[in-house]
């Protein structure tokens, strides 16, 4: 069995997969993450290694300390990987984005596929059906944009996301929830639009704490799948192992 830790910028993400079946998922604040690890390997006995992808804030004594649990890849820009990296900086490339990608290449091999992942940033990665990664864009996700909105203006409420009545805000909050909510799905409707003109064949993916919310709403036809990363994540470990 392997262990899946995603760190993100908002929450952590565990996972338990035997081969390529999911059998636990979890998600936590970043701080609970060590008493959590400890848990899980004492509830699932034949966890044998892991591997671990952050763009969070972990330092390397959290590492060290599931280290000592389960032997962990730590995901980074010199890990061996299963399609080639066309990423300019590819040092700088979040590793979040590595596992999106990993995922695509095995779910959906020679295709050209845009995934998108709305979680504290929206990122959009794009790999050519010659297993080329070619890049994408990063852009606010719905709780950043809420978020900015209140810290970069004096008048501005924090609101939680909230559906929009309509595409007329008549109130400051019924404005905020339209700019926010119908800014990203028209965002997100218009970039797929963008990709299709150049490769019409296109399979889209969505994923991340907000694509259940986004998905029904979107005019673009996607697959909706919020384990993604975490199977990326299980691809690249057993990519780089022998079990
Ligand atoms: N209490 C909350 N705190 C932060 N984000 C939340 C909360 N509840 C829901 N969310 C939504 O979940 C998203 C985070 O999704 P997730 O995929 O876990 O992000 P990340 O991988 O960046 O940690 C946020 O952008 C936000 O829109
Ligand atoms: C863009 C991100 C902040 C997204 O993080 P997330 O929203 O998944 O928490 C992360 O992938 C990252 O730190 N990227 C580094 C820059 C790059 O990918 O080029």
């Amino acid at each position: 069995m392997n262990l899946i830790v995603d760190v993100g910028n908002s929450f952590v993400k565990l996972a338990v997969f035997s081969k390529t079946i999911l059998k636990h998922k979890q998600t936590i604040e970043c701080d609970a993450l060590f008493e959590n690890v400890k848990l899980l390997v004492k509830r699932f006995k034949s966890i044998k290694q892991g591997i671990i992808s952050s763009v969070g804030t972990l330092n390397n004594e959290d590492i060290s300390e599931i280290n000592e649990f389960v032997r962990l890849l730590i995901l980074n820009s010199e890990t061996r990987l299963p399609f080639k990296n066309e990423y300019k900086t590819p040092r700088t490339l979040g590793v979040d984005r590595i596992a999106l990608v990993s995922a695509a290449v095995r779910l959906y091999p020679n295709k050209d596929v845009l995934v998108i992942d709305a979680g504290t940033c929206i990122t959009y990665d794009f790999i050519n059906s010659r297993n080329e990664y070619l890049g994408g864009a990063i852009s606010p996700g719905l709780r950043t944009r809420y978020k900015s909105l209140n810290n970069l203006t004096a008048n501005l409420p924090l609101l939680e996301t909230e559906q929009p009545k309509d595409i007329i805000g008549v109130s400051t909050k019924e404005s905020m929830h339209a700019g926010v909510i119908f800014g990203a799905l028209n965002e997100i409707d218009g970039m797929i639009d963008s990709y299709k003109l150049k490769y019409p064949d296109l399979t889209v993916i969505l994923t991340g704490g907000d694509a259940n919310f986004l998905s029904k709403q979107l005019k673009n036809s996607i697959f909706a799948n919020s384990n993604f990363l975490l199977e990326g994540l299980n691809y690249i470990l057993q990519y780089n192992s022998n079990e």
